[in-house]
């Protein structure tokens, strides 16, 4: 995600650029956090080390954000979507939160975002 937010600043910069897209593969837009990384660390090291620091970076831009999406958008990846202006979904899309599963919740965005709506 700190790829992702760079980029997102040299976009918002870039006074060439009107609009940005974020898109994934045909398999995936994004399967989300990295639970290699996150599955032997603490709460106390995710949440004071900021883990998630970066992660509402698509819902600060200051320009349209559209969301390409086909294949899985899971976890992270699914709140990404939903942080998107638009989300434009193709036919194999997939969208979920089964981080649930291994008993976390989705981290960032996902239940404000919710409610919200
Ligand atoms: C994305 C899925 C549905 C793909 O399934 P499949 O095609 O069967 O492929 P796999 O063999 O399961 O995966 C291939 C390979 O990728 C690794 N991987 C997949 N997702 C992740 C991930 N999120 N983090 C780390 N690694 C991931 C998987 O372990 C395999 O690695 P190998 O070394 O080859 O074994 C399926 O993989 C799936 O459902 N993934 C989990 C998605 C998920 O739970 N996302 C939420 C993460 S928590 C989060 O985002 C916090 C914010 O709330």
């Amino acid at each position: 995600m700190t790829e992702v937010g760079r980029a997102l600043d040299a976009f918002e910069a870039d006074g060439e650029i009107g609009a940005i897209v974020i898109t994934g593969s045909e398999r995936a837009f994004a399967a989300g956090a990295d639970i290699k990384e996150m599955q032997n660390r603490t709460f106390q090291e995710r949440y004071g080390g900021n883990f998630l620091a970066h992660w509402n970076r698509i819902s600060t831009v200051k320009k349209p954000v559209i969301g390409a999406v086909n294949g899985f958008a899971l976890g992270g990846g699914c709140e990404w979507a939903m942080m998107c202006d638009v989300i434009y979904a193709g036919e194999k899309a997939q969208f979920g939160q089964p981080e649930i599963l291994l008993g976390t919740i989705p981290g960032e965005i996902l239940l404000i975002t919710l409610i919200l709506n």
